[in-house]
């Protein structure tokens, strides 16, 4: 059991919401401290609508608020409603939380980021953000979750651009899905490299998208550091620990010099509630 948390300083409490394609992405800060994160799976909208209720009239759901956070959650909100940064690739999934009474949305045009285009997805412009501010700039983020995306930013924070791929649960499910005669294949908990010239299915399935994704990875980042040679590079995502444990066994000198941090959208997120908030530096 992970331990009960309490509000002990003065900042103010605040909630950061990340709205994903496979799960919603929660962190509690006090201040500039994150103090808890944690995932919940996709809800549907009419189910959102009721939690919403329920939370806006002082009752924390179990199915959004784990029972270590609560307490900190049900205290802090007795100085008026707790403070909600949500951030969404999801938009039917968006408008729904303006409900609750104090939620502000995270937008592009709010990021002091230079040559987004309109449509480029808030999680990437947040996870380039926070790298940024974690690491310095140029910086290079690689984001593992439902997609896998690589989002390059230079110096002047402008952004140089990236790419967009299935990311690895994806590309295992889609591949069964799409053939008749293909077994579900997880990834192995372990993630040691799949024998390359497989013998079975399940392991010629696992070899095809992992030696792929790998290769393409360290071809990424060889040409990102071609561009930028002394460029910060971090990973964020579901998948990441996954994937960079592939990337250590078949390219341990590239795998070097990428940072892990589960929480780049948070520290984007944090950049712009700080700005806002009564928060001391
Ligand atoms: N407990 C878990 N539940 C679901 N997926 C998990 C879990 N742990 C690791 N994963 C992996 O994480 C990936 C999804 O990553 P993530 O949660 O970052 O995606 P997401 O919610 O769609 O976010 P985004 O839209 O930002 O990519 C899946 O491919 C899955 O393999
Ligand atoms: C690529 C995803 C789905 C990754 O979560 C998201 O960033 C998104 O919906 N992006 C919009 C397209 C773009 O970034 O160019
Ligand atoms: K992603």
């Amino acid at each position: 059991m992970t331990n009960v948390i309490h509000p002990q300083t003065v900042d103010p409490t605040w909630l950061a919401l990340m709205i994903g394609n496979s799960r919603l992405h929660w962190a509690l800060f006090s201040g500039k401290t994150l103090r808890e994160a944690w995932e919940i799976d996709q809800v549907p909208v009419t189910a959102i609508e009721r939690l919403i209720q329920q939370w806006a009239q002082g009752d924390w759901p179990e199915a959004i608020f784990p029972l270590n956070v609560r307490e900190w959650v049900r205290q802090a909100a007795k100085a008026g409603p707790i403070p909600l940064y949500l951030a969404s690739v999801v938009p039917a999934q968006t408008s729904i939380w303006q409900t609750y009474p104090a939620t502000t949305i995270v937008t592009p045009d709010r990021l002091p980021l230079k040559g987004l285009y309109p449509t480029l997805g808030i999680d990437r412009a947040l996870a380039i953000l926070g790298a940024g501010n974690q690491l310095g700039w140029p910086v290079l983020v690689l984001d593992a979750g439902t997609a896998l995306t690589l989002t390059g930013a230079d110096g002047d924070r402008h952004l140089v651009g990236g790419a967009i791929l299935p990311g690895l649960g994806l590309q295992l499910h889609a591949l069964v899905e799409h053939t008749a005669a293909l077994p579900i294949v997880e990834a192995r908990s372990d993630s040691t490299l799949p024998p390359r010239w497989a013998l079975n299915t399940a392991d010629a399935v696992e070899s095809g998208i992992v030696y792929t994704m790998v290769a393409g990875i360290q071809d990424f980042i060889g040409a990102w550091r071609t561009k930028f040679p002394d460029s910060a590079i971090a990973m964020t995502g579901g998948d990441s620990t996954s994937l960079l444990n592939y990337l250590q066994a078949k390219a341990p000198e590239v795998a070097a010099i990428v940072q892990p941090d589960p929480h780049l959208i948070f520290w984007g997120i944090r950049s712009v509630a700080l700005a806002q908030l009564p928060i001391s530096q």
